[in-house]
């Protein structure tokens, strides 16, 4: 399909009045874009800050509805959290954190995870460690996102987890349910199947430097999703202090010890460059992105191999001060399948714009844990792939698309940012894309419809003008 027809002769999907009309590029995208800081990288710093030895500070963190419901959590378990304005003179803002109390407390505590799995799956070992009987609840949505191993992880160690349509010892398996360990969790050996989330391994060692007896955690499935961010959770441990090892593959150690109290500047997310950067790929254009960190933990590392791999031309120039690149993305005229891609977790629904879009099959491998996603993507994606005109069939641990989208219409978003930016990606290179509800995208990056128009009307796109953690 050519990626820039601007002569599609389906009318645009009659429910289209209502939501966001995505913007069509009416010639290639040229721009520069800057985007907020990774969502991982700062709900582990905020959640690390709440746990060490004195305040932190965090700067440049996310500014998010994720962010703020981490935020907003530690303050409910008792951290107290401090907003400032132009860090030492940087232009950047920063939080403060003082941690929780180290002592034990009677009393209660909620916290509500809205959709975030950072949230849910990282604080009831937080929790666990207050001696507060701590209710968690979210979203709709969040009530079907998995959640049996961290708390069954969390029982193992001695935490008490209750839900109240829960009958005596079956185990709970989702939202709501209250974390309650009087006696704050010792630590020890525990095994956990992760099969469905990396974060129920990332929520129990992020805690364990604080369990007195640290933390070893084996997983006993087949596979760990998103293995990034379980290497994201070692890498941070170790950056703040804290001995982490794993002497064999799905097993990990930490080591029990204080965290110092330290100051970090979080780096752009760069899975929500994603997008961004494909809007060159869809449009034969040209985006660029300054501050792209030369190493990181980020799954987003790999956009250089994909977007390459789908055909485009993607150049680095090292930055003053050495530890950043300018990334310079050009589109090719048309957009070839690499075949296969695997393990993409969270990058999947924006790779899945570019291979409905491209020319030849494309087979997602590795993905299957994306059903407990916000909404269970793989069900989204074949729905609005299908709604598009594309060629899509669920596999066992995936998906594969075979033929092109062929016409705009409704995408619906199913509360999820990545299926709403999904639906913004499809829009430059189709006729009358409309996104359900745009507003999602406030999850991790809620000045996303302003920084879309820019880019595309060819204005630098920056995040110049985001608020205290609104959402
Ligand atoms: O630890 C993290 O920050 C995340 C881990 C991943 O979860 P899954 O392993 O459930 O995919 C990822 O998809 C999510 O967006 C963020
Ligand atoms: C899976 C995602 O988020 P969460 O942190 O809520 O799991 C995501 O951002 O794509």
């Amino acid at each position: 399909m050519p990626h820039l027809n601007t002569e599609s002769l389906v009318p645009p999907d009659p429910s289209s009045t209502a939501g966001w009309r995505a913007p069509r590029a009416g010639a290639p995208v040229r721009g520069q874009v800057t985007v907020p800081a990774s969502k991982s990288l700062t709900n582990r710093y905020l959640l690390l800050a709440a746990l060490a030895e004195g305040p932190s500070v965090v700067v440049n963190p996310l500014h998010s509805r994720d962010s703020r419901l981490m935020l907003q959590a530690l303050q409910s378990l008792g951290a107290t959290i401090e907003h400032l304005q132009d860090w030492q003179g940087t232009g950047e803002d920063a939080v403060r954190v003082t941690p929780l109390p180290a002592q034990l407390r009677s009393g209660e505590a909620m916290v509500d995870c809205g959709l975030a799995g950072t949230v849910m799956r990282f604080l009831p070992a937080v929790a666990a460690l207050t001696g507060l009987r701590t209710a968690f609840d979210g979203d709709p949505e969040a009530r079907v996102r998995p959640m049996g191993a961290v708390l069954e992880g969390l029982g193992a160690l001695g935490a008490e987890i209750t839900a109240e349509d829960t009958a005596g010892s079956a185990a709970i398996e989702y939202l709501p349910f209250t974390v309650h360990a009087p006696e704050g969790i010792s630590g020890g050996d525990i095994t956990i199947d992760a099969s469905a989330s990396s974060q129920f391994v990332s929520g129990l060692l992020l805690a364990a430097p604080r369990f007195a007896q640290g933390l070893t955690l084996h997983h006993s499935g087949t596979q760990v999703p998103s293995l990034e961010h379980v290497e994201m959770t070692l890498s941070v441990l170790d950056e703040l202090g804290v001995e982490v090892s794993s002497e064999s593959p799905y097993t990990w150690r930490v080591e029990p010890g204080p965290i110092p109290a330290f100051t970090v500047r979080v780096e752009p997310d760069l899975s929500n460059a994603g997008p961004f950067l494909c809007a060159a790929v869809v449009t034969a254009g040209e985006v660029t992105m300054r501050g792209w960190p030369k190493r990181s933990t980020q799954i987003g590392r790999r956009w250089i191999q994909l977007l390459r791999d789908f055909g485009a031309e993607v150049s680095t120039a090292q930055e003053a001060g050495g530890d950043t690149l300018t990334l310079t993305v050009r589109g090719p005229e048309k957009i070839v399948s690499p075949g296969t891609v695997d393990g993409t977790a969270e990058l999947t629904p924006t790779v899945a714009a570019l291979a409905a879009l491209a020319e030849g099959e494309t087979k997602f491998t590795s993905v299957q844990h994306l059903r407990g996603h916000e909404t269970d993507r793989i069900a989204a994606l074949v729905a609005e792939i299908r709604r598009l005109g594309g060629g899509i069939e669920e596999t066992d641990d995936g998906f594969r698309i075979f033929s092109p989208v062929t016409h705009g219409g409704m995408v619906k978003s199913y509360a999820d940012h990545r299926m709403a930016t999904f639906g913004a990606v499809l829009g430059l290179a189709l006729d009358a894309v409309t996104v359900e509800d745009i507003s999602c995208t406030s999850k991790t990056m809620p000045d996303f419809p302003a920084m879309w128009l820019k880019l595309v009307r060819g204005e630098a796109a920056d995040t110049a003008g985001v608020g205290d953690f609104a959402s």
